[in-house]
C-alpha cells in the first residue's frame, strides 16, 4: 500500500531524530568529559562566547583535503573564547565529512598560533574556570586527533603555548624555515592543559618532553626533525607556497578512496590509543568495512601487481 504524505513526513522526522541522536552519541563517545565529571558544557560555552574575536575557517577541497585556518592575525592567531567554540563546530563538521581524507591546519598571516588569548586568560584566572576550559579543549582536541582523516599542522612563524599543544593533536607536523614550536607554559606559571603534555610524551618520549616543558625553549625546524616532532622542513616560508607544499606532502598519503584512507586512520588510532586486544578487535571490525567493499572488489578485478 502506498504511503500517505503524513506517514512519509513521520518517517522522515523519525529518521532525522535517529540521525541526530546517533550524532550526539558519537560525539559523547569521542569526548572525555561530560556531566558525570561535573562539567557543564553549555554553561562554559556561554562564558567563552564573552571573549569574542577571530574565527576558525574550514574549506573542504574536492581532493578530500580540508584546510582549517586559525584566523586572528592581529593577536598572532591567539585563541579567543569564540574561536574555541568554533573549533569544536568545525571538528563536528569534519567528523561528518564522508569524502574527507586529510586535514591541514595552519594560521593566517604567516604564523601558526600564540596560544590562548591572554585577555581571556586574565578574566578567567581561577582554578575552576581554568579546568573547565581545559575539559572543553581536551574534548575538542581529542576528537580532532581521532578524526578519520590524516592531519597535518603546518607550522609557520610561531606555535606557542596552546598553539604548540594544538600541533600535537595532529598526526604530523611540517615546519617552514624560521618557524618555532615552543611550550612557553612554564614562563606563564602553567603546564599544558589542552592535552599537549600527554600527547608530546607519546610523540617525542618522556625525556625529551620533560626537557621541552621544563626548559620552555623554542624548537626550531632542525631540532624538531631530530626529535621526531616534525616530519619535514618545507622550503617555502610564504603562505601560498607552504600550503601547496603541505598539500603535496599530504597527498602522498591520501591518494585513493576515502573509505580506505579513513579505515587506515581508524586502525592506526586504535593501535595508538587502545590496549592491544581492544585494538585488534577494532582492526577486525574496520577490516569488515572494507573487505568486499567497492575498492577491494575493483582491485580484485584489476589484479594489480605491486612491483
Ligand atoms: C593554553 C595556555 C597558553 O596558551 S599559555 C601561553 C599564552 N601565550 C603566550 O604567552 C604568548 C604571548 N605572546 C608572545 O610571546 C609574543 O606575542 C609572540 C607570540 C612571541 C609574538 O611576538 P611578536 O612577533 O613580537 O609580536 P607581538 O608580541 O608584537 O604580538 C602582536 C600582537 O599580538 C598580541 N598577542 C600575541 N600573543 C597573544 C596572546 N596569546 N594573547 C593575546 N594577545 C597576544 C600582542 O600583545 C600584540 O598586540 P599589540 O599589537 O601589542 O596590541
Amino acid at each position: 500500500m502506498p504511503f500517505t504524505v503524513t506517514e512519509m513526513a513521520v518517517s522522515l522526522w523519525k529518521n532525522l531524530l535517529q540521525t541526530t541522536k546517533e550524532r550526539i552519541l558519537q560525539q559523547r563517545r569521542m569526548s572525555l568529559y561530560n556531566g558525570a565529571h561535573g562539567y557543564d558544557e553549555e554553561l562554559l560555552k556561554k562564558k567563552l562566547q564573552q571573549f569574542a574575536g577571530g574565527s576558525i575557517n574550514l574549506s573542504k577541497e574536492d581532493n578530500g583535503i580540508g584546510i582549517l585556518t586559525l584566523n586572528n592575525p592581529k593577536l598572532m592567531n591567539a585563541f579567543t573564547g569564540t574561536m574555541m567554540v568554533e573549533l569544536q563546530e568545525r571538528v563536528t563538521e569534519l567528523e561528518n565529512w564522508k569524502d574527507g581524507k586529510g586535514l591541514i591546519i595552519y594560521g593566517a598571516g604567516n604564523t601558526f598560533c600564540s596560544g590562548s588569548d591572554l585577555n581571556a586568560v586574565k578574566a578567567i584566572s581561577n582554578s575552576q574556570d581554568g579546568m573547565n576550559m581545559c575539559m572543553f579543549m581536551q574534548n575538542t582536541l581529542t576528537r580532532l586527533m581521532r578524526l578519520p582523516l590524516i592531519s597535518v599542522a603546518l607550522v609557520q612563524g610561531k606555535a606557542f603555548g596552546g598553539g604548540a599543544e594544538l600541533t600535537t593533536a595532529c598526526d604530523f607536523r611540517l615546519m617552514t624555515p624560521g618557524s618555532e614550536i615552543r611550550f612557553v607554559h612554564k614562563h606563564m606559571g602553567l603546564v599544558p592543559g589542552w592535552g599537549g603534555a600527554a600527547r608530546l610524551v607519546r610523540i617525542v618520549g618522556s625525556g625529551a618532553a620533560l626537557q621541552l616543558l621544563s626548559g620552555a625553549a623554542g624548537v626550531d625546524p632542525e631540532r624538531a626533525l631530530h626529535l621526531g616532532l616534525s616530519e619535514e622542513t618545507l622550503s617555502s616560508s610564504d603562505e601560498t607556497g607552504a600550503l601547496e607544499e603541505a598539500q603535496a606532502w599530504l597527498s602522498q598519503y591520501t591518494e585513493g578512496p576515502a573509505t580506505v584512507i579513513q579505515a587506515v586512520k581508524k586502525v592506526v588510532t586504535a593501535g595508538r590509543e587502545l590496549p592491544v586486544e581492544a585494538a585488534l578487535r577494532t582492526e577486525k571490525d574496520v577490516f569488515g568495512t572494507v573487505w568486499g567493499g567497492p575498492a577491494n572488489l575493483q582491485a580484485l578485478v584489476r589484479r594489480p601487481k605491486h612491483k
